[in-house]
């Protein structure tokens, strides 16, 4: 079942399809460069209808290669276009785009003396570095980027980028270069105009909080990539439920003739009085998303403490491991949710038994700490479990793999390591579906199947709470039988989608009231 939208390819996948193209004679480099230059102008011009002033940046290589197509059509659309490019010799293609320029105009120097000197545009085009960047830019270039990335309103909105921001790194989304505390400053386009699929980088932070719109352009190549699909690992980009496939409110929906157990039942294990709240969350979540029934589990002492609404959940003690093993044995139960409230030793305690029976699991919060301060956890995790990381507790769980994280040696030109890499190694290592929560959630399974989902439009999902919702709406889907990595991905789109449709003033109690709504407007 692929449930998930546009594919996203590496940058090494990219020029790999970009040769194929080439080698098989479908298209020549020029003409993908040409495609590339002109669909850019096209979104550009799209944007901004009428003609104006253009100031369009080109650097040494074929991203460089594009501006210059940019700026042709540009011109020839009847925009007042300046160039500055470097004094190099690029490659074939981007020499001949470059020549094509010349005989319309002349090409001044890439300096930021020059860029600031030059009467105010209407827009800035970044084609200075694309895919083919290997180390941060020079102190000539970098001064070009924080200009554009200052608060002159001169620059403010004004940045379309080709294929991304330059320095940014499209396998990661770190920006070479930069540090952490002055990204701020870093150059934030209003539009990237990317080739045939997104990169990592456009998604991962900070690349997506720089890119602005992203928008694909397709310049020919498609037959290429599907041919070789099956050589990749999966990697898709979620952002709304309509990028999801067609078959998704079938998948959610219920069939008229289906009763109650039909649609599952979800174990939501609560911790010690005071506590609640939290599993009270998830228990409405999972309710929310369809569940046939959820059972909320605290110890007996914490029982009056859940006698409260909704009406429709089910109470339960369960006081130690075989108590959980007795209602276990219930061979309707179909998911567990253990973490939310729970206490770390009451998670230690219970999830041996929980992992025992191989049921589908969510494990969140004090689950995973349990997990992280013993490795003989780790060791009875399985690929029908779900954690749910955030970054602190994903350092706790895998300290290796976060601190390969760290991205010290990207800088100096070295191989990166992204979100996605550390994502799917932690579910590698694991054996389970992990999904690291953040604006930019990325959820892999044990098979390499892998999805990015980029919320950073609802800020008011950093709230408390919000991820025992999050926990409880990936517990009711897999209640239902949704297999772990999609219920995962689609507790991830559904819960982002619930807070966009509140809006601001959020709090977590009403992500599992917005379900509805949100349902209703997949016409689930
Ligand atoms: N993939 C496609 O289907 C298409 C891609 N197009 C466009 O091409 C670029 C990628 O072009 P490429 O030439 O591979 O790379 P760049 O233009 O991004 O940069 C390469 C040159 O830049 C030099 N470089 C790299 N990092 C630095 C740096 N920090 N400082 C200075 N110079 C740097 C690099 O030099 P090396 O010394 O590292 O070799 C190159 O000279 C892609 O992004 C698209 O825009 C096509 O036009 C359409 C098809
Ligand atoms: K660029």
């Amino acid at each position: 079942m692929m449930l998930f939208g546009s594919e996203i390819l590496t940058t090494a996948q990219m020029r790999a399809i970009e040769s194929d193209a080439i080698d098989s004679g479908a298209a020549t480099g020029l003409q993908l460069m040409e495609r590339a230059g002109t669909l850019a102008a096209g979104h550009i011009r799209l944007a901004n209808p009428k003609p104006g002033r253009a100031v369009i940046l080109c650097g040494p290589g074929n991203n460089g290669g594009d501006g210059y197509v940019v700026a042709r059509q540009l011109h020839h659309a009847g925009w007042s276009v300046r160039v500055l490019g470097l004094d190099n010799m690029p490659g074939p293609d981007a020499a001949h785009m470059k020549a094509l320029w010349q005989e319309l105009g002349p090409i001044h120097p890439l300096s930021d003396e020059q860029l600031h000197g030059e009467a105010p545009a209407d827009i800035y085009v970044d084609a200075i570095f694309g895919t083919g960047l290997t180390r941060p830019a020079d102190h000539r270039i970098m001064a070009i980027l924080k200009r554009l990335g200052s608060d002159d309103p001169r620059y403010r909105d004004k940045l379309y980028a080709i294929d991304c921001v330059s320095g940014l790194c499209l396998d990661c989304g770190a920006m070479l270069g930069w540090p952490d505390d002055q990204l701020s400053r870093a150059p934030h386009a209003r539009m990237t105009i990317a080739f045939d699929s997104p990169k990592p980088g456009h998604l991962l932070r900070p690349g997506c909080l720089l890119s602005g719109q992203v928008v694909i352009a397709d310049i020919g190549i498609s037959a290429q990539r599907r041919a070789a699909a099956t050589q990749r690992q999966p990697l898709h980009a979620i952002r709304r439920p309509g990028d999801a496939a067609p078959g998704l409110p079938r998948l959610l929906g219920k069939s008229p003739e289906g009763h109650k157990y039909r649609h599952g039942h979800a174990i939501i294990v609560a911790g010690a009085a005071g506590h609640g709240g939290a599993a009270r969350l998830s228990a409405r979540a999972a309710l929310r998303l369809g569940a046939g029934l959820v059972t909320l589990c605290p110890p007996q002492p914490a029982m009056p403490e859940h006698a409260g609404p909704p009406d429709a959940l089910m109470r339960r003690p369960i006081d130690d491991g075989a108590a959980l093993a007795d209602l276990l044995t219930d061979g309707r139960i179909s998911s567990i949710c253990i973490g939310p409230g729970c206490g770390i030793n009451r998670a230690a305690e219970l999830l041996p038994t929980a992992l025992q029976t191989r049921l589908p699991c969510i494990l969140d919060a004090d689950a995973l700490s349990a997990i992280a301060r013993d490795d003989s956890l780790l060791a009875q995790l399985h690929d029908r479990c779900v954690l749910t990381p955030h970054e602190g507790e994903f350092s706790r769980l895998f300290p290796d793999i976060a601190a390969r994280l760290h991205k010290a040696e990207h800088q100096a030109g070295k191989t990166c390591h992204s979100r996605i890499d550390a994502t799917r190694d932690a579910s590698a290592r694991s054996g389970a579906v992990v999904l690291l929560k953040g604006p930019d959630t990325v959820v892999a399974a044990p098979t390499g199947e892998c999805c990015i989902h980029s919320a950073l439009d609802v800020p008011w999902l950093a709230t408390a709470g919000s991820g025992d919702v999050l926990a409880g709406m990936a517990a009711g889907l897999l209640a239902r039988a949704i297999p772990p990595f999609h219920a995962a991905g689609l507790a991830a789109l559904l819960h982002a989608e619930a807070a966009r449709q509140f809006g601001p003033g959020l709090i977590a109690d009403d992500l599992p009231e917005q379900i509805p709504s949100v349902l209703r407007a997949l016409e689930v």
